[in-house]
């Protein structure tokens, strides 16, 4: 938690030191009016004139004012200090987020890391909150309160001892039964947010499978806990509001009974002395009990905070897998991708999924990646813009291995069209105009001609608002073909040295595939392209065909060569083509 605190700036604890003195004045003024309640009894009791009872009651009154307004500064200081600490930890932990490679998302899982960066960050800012108030005004009115009574008699001194070890050691218990409940909260909302995601991202086939009562299950079975946690841990802290009522009023009444005794055994003038030393010390001795409350809630609070905290600082340490290289100019090559010998294996995993892998793809030149699901083939392009690095072997773009470019620089040679497709919510132009590639401002005009290559430009400038049209998060207001040619348009618009086409036309029809790719034969010819395809006729006009084979290289070399030579290469070709097509 204390690492947390290095989010705060000087400002924050310029704030921090404001508020300080504020608290120490409300202190001041709350007990300063037990003062005053003294001088009115004992005016009450020498008969003195109704004046300066109203000249009391009146400073009273603005004892009280004063306190409610530094109160109220310090809750305005508290909840600014404590909203920029979320808003700076929140973005430090959104950018180190955006660092992490596919491997360390998959360690943490997509939905804690959205609790990481949302709830948990909340939970530290509360506490924070409560910090800059109660952590600060809590030993400042034990002290003070304490002072105040010292000395004064020591039966009532007692008492509030007796008190105040009671309600430490209730809090106390009270806390034992609900500390590792308050632990476990945060691993049950992760839970209940992977299964709101699974059912909201699923929802058509969640519907279309009748499977909603199986997802009401699951939801209900996270909810369940989620409730049967709370509930234990509401219960146990409900306890504790009448427990400490009745504790605050037990004092008082234990004062009095004691004070009725002391009084009555005391001479005339000491009893009007008794009787005001115990109105005002019943009155300190509530506030010595409920500054001790405010420490031990603190406490009981904090490993909460702590919990959060160190998921916090975990996502924080984890260095990222991917790491920014040096190299950030090239001149020759550019365009030119490279496999030496290379083998992968996903992490954690035992078995390599790619073994040997050798290839060498010139700009200007075409390299189709064609074989059974699960054969490696979107590995292979997810090594280039380094989505995971090579276990074994050299990745090389533009001759220079990929680990040692700076990873924009990398990406500004790569357009890369993903096997699903993603949109973001913005409009069309947004979702092309996409990113820094380096080279400024996609134009107008750019944007354009890649959406009339993409084979998109029909249906977009059909739409009423044309490339200014409404995208949803996701392009869910989009066909799967449609979604397809605006994603290969946005690779297009960002003229990259390198295409990589992971299966991005299997969701369009034959002619448009046909089509498209004439215009990128034209368009692109300057380029390196490197498409995966499970369509033989999408890519037997490519310059080179790799064939592969569970992760294995089964051919490489044009169609040609390949239906002469490759079983599994001849094999998927006669399964999609007729003789005479082939020949
Ligand atoms: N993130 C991952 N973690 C572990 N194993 C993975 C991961 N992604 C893929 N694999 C495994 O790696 C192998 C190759 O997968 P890959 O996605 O490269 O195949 P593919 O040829 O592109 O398949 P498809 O044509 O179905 O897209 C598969 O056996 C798959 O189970």
């Amino acid at each position: 938690m204390l690492r947390l605190l290095k989010f705060l700036k000087p400002r924050e604890w310029f704030f921090f030191l404001i508020n300080v003195v504020f608290i120490s004045t409300q202190v001041f003024l709350d007990l300063k009016i037990p003062d005053y309640m003294t001088q009115i009894t004992q005016i009450l009791q020498t008969n003195g004139s109704l004046g300066e009872i109203i000249n009391i009651g009146i400073r009273m009154v603005i004892c009280a004012l004063g306190s409610l307004g530094a109160a109220i500064i310090c809750g305005f200081f508290a909840a600014k200090i404590a909203a920029v600490f979320g808003k700076r930890l929140r973005g430090t932990v959104f950018n180190r987020v955006q660092e992490f490679s596919k491997e360390e998302i998959k360690q943490f899982s997509t939905d804690s890391l959205i609790t990481r960066s949302t709830n948990d960050i909340t939970q530290i800012q509360m506490i924070i909150a409560i910090g800059a108030q109660m952590m600060i005004k809590a030993p400042i009115m034990a002290v003070w309160a304490i002072l105040k009574i010292y000395g004064k008699n020591w039966q009532w001194s007692l008492t509030t001892g007796i008190a105040v070890l009671i309600m430490m050691v209730v809090i106390a218990i009270i806390g034992i039964f609900a500390l590792p409940r308050f632990r476990r909260v945060q691993k049950l909302i992760d839970s209940i947010n992977r299964v709101i995601r699974e059912n909201l991202t699923g929802i058509r086939v969640v519907k279309a499978y009748n499977a909603e009562e199986y997802q009401e299950n699951k939801f209900e079975k996270a909810n369940e806990d989620l409730t049967k946690n709370n509930l234990f841990t509401g219960r146990l802290m409900g306890m504790l509001n009448p427990m400490m009522r009745i504790l605050m009023n037990g004092i008082g009444l234990a004062i009095y009974w004691m004070g009725a005794y002391l009084i009555y055994n005391a001479g005339y003038m000491e009893k009007i002395n008794l009787f005001s030393d115990m109105v005002v010390f019943t009155s300190y001795a509530t506030q010595v009990v409920v500054s001790f409350m405010m420490l031990t809630m603190i406490f009981i609070m904090m490993p909460r905070a702590q919990v959060s905290a160190n998921r916090i600082n975990e996502v924080l340490d984890t260095k990222p897998s991917i790491l920014d290289g040096d190299v950030t100019e090239v001149k020759d090559n550019i365009g030119e991708v490279e496999f030496k010998n290379v083998c992968f294996k996903y992490p954690d995993a035992e078995e390599y999924v790619l073994k040997n892998i050798n290839f060498k793809v010139k700009p200007g030149e075409t390299l189709a990646i064609i074989g059974s699901t699960g054969s490696g083939k979107s590995t292979i392009v997810d090594l280039i813009p380094r989505f995971y690095d090579a276990t074994e072997g050299e990745v090389l773009v533009n001759g220079i291995n990929v680990r040692d470019y700076k990873l924009n620089i990398l990406d500004n040679y790569i357009g890369y069209v993903s096997q699903k497709t993603i949109l973001v919510s913005g409009t069309i132009r947004s979702n092309i105009d996409y990113g820094d590639n380096g080279k400024g401002n996609i134009t107008d005009e750019a944007i354009q001609n890649a959406l009339e290559i993409a084979q998109a430009a029909d249906f977009v400038n059909k739409l009423e608002d044309g490339v200014d049209s409404y995208v949803a998060q996701g392009g869910t207001n989009f066909s799967g073909g449609q979604k397809q040619r605006i994603s290969i348009a946005r690779a297009i618009a960002r003229d990259p040295a390198i295409y990589i086409f992971d299966d991005s036309f299997s969701a369009l029809d034959l002619k448009t595939d046909k089509m498209l790719r004439q215009a990128l034969d034209r368009e692109t010819s300057h380029a390196t392209n490197i498409i995966v395809s499970q369509r033989i006729g999408s890519i037997k006009n490519a310059d080179k065909i790799l064939v592969m084979e569970d992760g294995e290289m089964a051919g490489l070399g044009t169609h040609e060569e390949l239906i002469k030579d490759c079983k599994v290469y001849q094999e998927i070709a006669y399964s999609q083509l007729s003789q005479e097509e082939l020949a």
